[in-house]
């Protein structure tokens, strides 16, 4: 099934790349620039990885993210997700980035942009991987930055397709966002949000109707309002779902319990992801074979989630 699975053409809607720095390579960038760490070895820093909710993920990826500081690091990061995602099939690829991560410690915004938008664009010609990034703002912090964070995104209008809404989600809903999202809308951005990963049903229609997003991230809470579910079904809103990040995070206490199969034959556009691959403990294959394992997805199944990650593409 793994070999089949991988081979299946897909897109991925949902990837973080400071999530996709694997422990190998930062411990090289550390290296490389001269960075000391608090562990001694990648294993060590690999045993660090057990979550009991989504804040304590971010203090250690936020802190992973640290040792990303010149253009060539950021270059690397993205390109080593490309090359997993040529290994995985995966033909489409529409990740974020959080500029606001590097800029409050002192990167220049252009530093990281440059990087990933140069490998981007070597994955669409070397590796024929299509892809749009999205600037994805923090909402943990004031929206005053998010609007100063479009401000240094202006200069660089194409290089983004899309804003989005990720970090600490209880207490900081979409509606804090509203004004800069409707900034970003009036200059020409689509927009997507995290929404009903840890945060109640709420946010979900907050990030509809006040973000007016084309998609939401996670969203795996709107099963617990039955009006919310019906519209996602009839106005067919994609849901970004990542299984392992809902394990490992404890949105879920095991897979088993998971909900993406039961949206999928409800008939929400559910689509299957991996958020923060290399904290998580998989890419998108894995992902998938996550949900054959402990939820005896099908084939069928699979092909009609892979279809949607194809049909739920915003460039
Ligand atoms: N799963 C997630 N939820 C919110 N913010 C994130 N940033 C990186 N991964 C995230
Ligand atoms: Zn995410």
């Amino acid at each position: 099934m793994y070999n089949w699975l991988n081979t299946l053409p897909k897109a991925e809607l949902h990837l973080h790349l400071e999530g996709s720095l694997e422990p190998e390579l930062l411990f090289s960038l550390a290296e490389r620039n001269k960075i000391a760490l608090p562990w001694d070895n990648v294993d060590a820093l690999r045993s660090a990885y057990a979550f009991g909710n989504l804040q304590e993920f971010l203090d250690l990826y936020y802190r992973g993210a640290d040792v990303l500081r010149t253009e060539q690091d950021f270059y690397d990061l993205t390109w080593a997700y490309l090359q997993k995602c040529e290994e995985q099939n995966v033909v489409h690829t529409e990740p974020f980035y959080d500029p606001q991560t590097h800029t409050d410690r002192g990167i220049p915004f252009e530093v990281a942009l440059r990087g990933i938008s140069d490998a981007l664009a070597d994955g669409r010609e070397l590796l024929g991987i299509s892809s749009g990034l999205i600037l994805s703002f923090l909402r943990h912090l004031p929206e005053e930055q998010a609007f100063k964070t479009l401000e240094q995104a202006m200069p660089y209008r194409d290089a983004f397709f899309a804003v989005g809404l990720d970090s600490s989600e209880v207490g900081h809903p979409p509606s804090k966002f509203e004004r800069v999202f409707a900034k970003a809308r009036a200059e020409g951005f689509l927009a997507v949000a995290h929404a009903g990963e840890e945060g109640p049903p709420e946010y979900i229609w907050e990030a509809l109707d006040l973000l007016k997003v084309s998609r939401i991230d996670h969203g795996v809470r709107a099963a617990e309002d039955p009006w919310l579910i019906a519209r996602l079904i009839e106005e067919q809103i994609p849901l970004t779902v990542c299984p392992l990040s809902n394990t490992k995070l404890r949105v879920f206490d095991d897979m088993s319990q998971h909900n993406i199969l039961q949206l999928l034959e409800q008939g929400v556009k559910v689509t299957v992801n991996s958020d923060d691959p290399a904290y998580f403990g998989g890419y998108v294959t894995e992902n998938f074979m996550a949900l054959h394992e402990s939820l005896g997805m099908t084939e069928e199944q699979a092909r009609r989630l892979a279809q949607n990650s194809l049909d739920a593409r915003l460039v």
